[in-house]
């Protein structure tokens, strides 16, 4: 059995990603980018009006002064002219500043009469101008490779004037759910001994939201052979294969078994932690293959701390990436830990970060609570409201 640091370390080590490809900018978000996504021009490539109202000189503008209103720039078309002293031209927000000009007045200080306008007291300090690349320069690096394309990633890379980006290749992921206790939810209470099978749905939105996919799910019966043909079949569909439950020592837990005549080759199998001890990681057919604990929350906890760091290599990024521990003081004493490093399910409430009072993990309700993590180092001393803890948001 091997520590929690340890077991990361590997999949930082042996974990490669998978390759890079070009995609559309519509196609791109969620996905991590595998090359820096630099400018192709300034933004704002010209100076504009921050403001709709009236752009001026500012050295030849008064309050109360009439001057002159000689056109009119919109956000798509530009004044063409010079505006010279006693001129003033009609703006609005992101509109070209017209040569000659190098200020805007708010509208609501100015009085129009005809084709005459003036400005009240007050419509300084503000310039109202956001200069040629006051954003960013033609060239500027926007976002690093690795980056994930998030909403506002999104806005940077469109902003940057680019019709498509370099992006990882999405891992493809199959699930193999085992147990033949489970039932597709809404048929469990069918069948007596049947259980809701819930865990390939956690792990599936897991996947999704970290921007890879899930090409084959499936939930095989408690049986040797039919388990190596699934094994089979997913190895083939998938770059990564995840299989949950029978991972501990029962004659009836295959996980490992149903993999070993597509040559499995572990990596790891035990990891001092707790929930989540008998999850595993090995490699098969050149392909990687996660085992998850059946157990609902020891199948989650170790999905986030095994599958996403997993995910986020193969796709490019550092583990790191996906694990970073952050100091909150904690809103409720915790008892001490036992031998296993424990990651203690809390959820962030009023008070702060609280320890969840459920920490079964074949929890299924408490899960939905669980927002954060706690790490608890083995043999730690219970711990007292407000003292320091490293978390994780789950
Ligand atoms: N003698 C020992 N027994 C157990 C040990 C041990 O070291 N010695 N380890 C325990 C730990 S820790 C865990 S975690 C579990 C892990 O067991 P498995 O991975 O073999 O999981 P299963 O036995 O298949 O299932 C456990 C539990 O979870 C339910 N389950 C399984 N899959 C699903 C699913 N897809 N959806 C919903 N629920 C699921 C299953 O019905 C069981 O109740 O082993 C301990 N035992
Ligand atoms: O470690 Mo198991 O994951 O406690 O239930």
């Amino acid at each position: 059995m091997i520590g929690f640091d340890e077991a990361v370390g590997l999949i930082a080590e042996q974990v490669l990603p998978l390759g890079t490809e070009q995609v559309a900018l519509a196609e791109a978000a969620g996905r991590v980018l595998a090359a820096p996504l630099h400018a192709r021009s300034a933004a704002p490539r010209v100076a504009v009006s921050a403001m709709d109202g009236y752009a001026v000189i500012d050295a030849a503008t008064r309050p109360g002064e009439p001057l002159t209103v000689v056109g009119e720039s919109r956000a798509g078309a530009g004044y063409p002219g010079i505006v010279q002293p006693g001129q003033a031209v009609r703006i609005f927000t992101g509109a070209p500043l017209p040569a000659g000009a190098d200020r805007c007045i708010m509208q609501e200080y100015a009085t129009r009469d005809g084709e005459m306008v003036r400005f009240a007291e007050g419509y300084g300090p503000g310039w109202h101008v956001r200069t040629a690349g006051s954003d960013f320069a033609a060239g500027d690096l926007l976002l690093a490779a690795g980056t994930r394309l998030n909403s506002r990633a999104m806005i940077a890379a469109a902003a940057a004037d680019l019709a498509g980006v370099t992006v990882a290749r999405r891992p493809r992921v199959a699930i193999i759910g085992t147990g033949d206790e489970l039932a597709p939810p809404g048929e469990a209470h069918l069948r007596a001994d049947a259980i809701p099978e819930s865990v390939t749905f956690g792990v599936s939105a897991m996947v999704a939201e970290s921007g890879a996919q899930v090409v084959h799910r499936v939930i095989g019966l408690d049986d040797l052979q039919a388990l190596e043909t699934a094994a089979g079949a997913a190895l083939e569909a998938a770059d990564l294969v995840i299989v949950t439950g029978g991972a501990s020592v029962g004659e009836r837990d295959f996980a490992k078994p149903m993999f070993v005549p597509h040559g499995l080759d572990l990596v790891f199998a035990k990891v001092a932690i707790k929930p989540g001890k008998p999850v595993w990681l090995g490699r098969a057919t050149g392909k990687w293959v996660l085992g998850l604990p059946g157990n609902p929350t020891s199948a989650m906890v170790t999905a986030r701390l095994f599958l996403l760091p997993l995910l986020a290599r193969l796709q490019g990024q550092p583990v790191a990436e996906v694990l970073r521990w952050r100091s909150l003081p904690v809103a409720a004493p915790i008892g001490a830990t036992g031998n296993r490093e424990t990651f203690v399910r809390a959820r962030w409430d009023e008070a702060g970060l609280m320890p969840l009072g459920n920490q079964d993990s074949g929890a299924q309700g408490a899960l939905a609570q669980a927002d954060w993590l706690i790490r608890c180092p083995a043999g730690l001393p219970a711990l007292e409201t407000g003292q320091p803890v490293s978390t994780l948001p789950f």
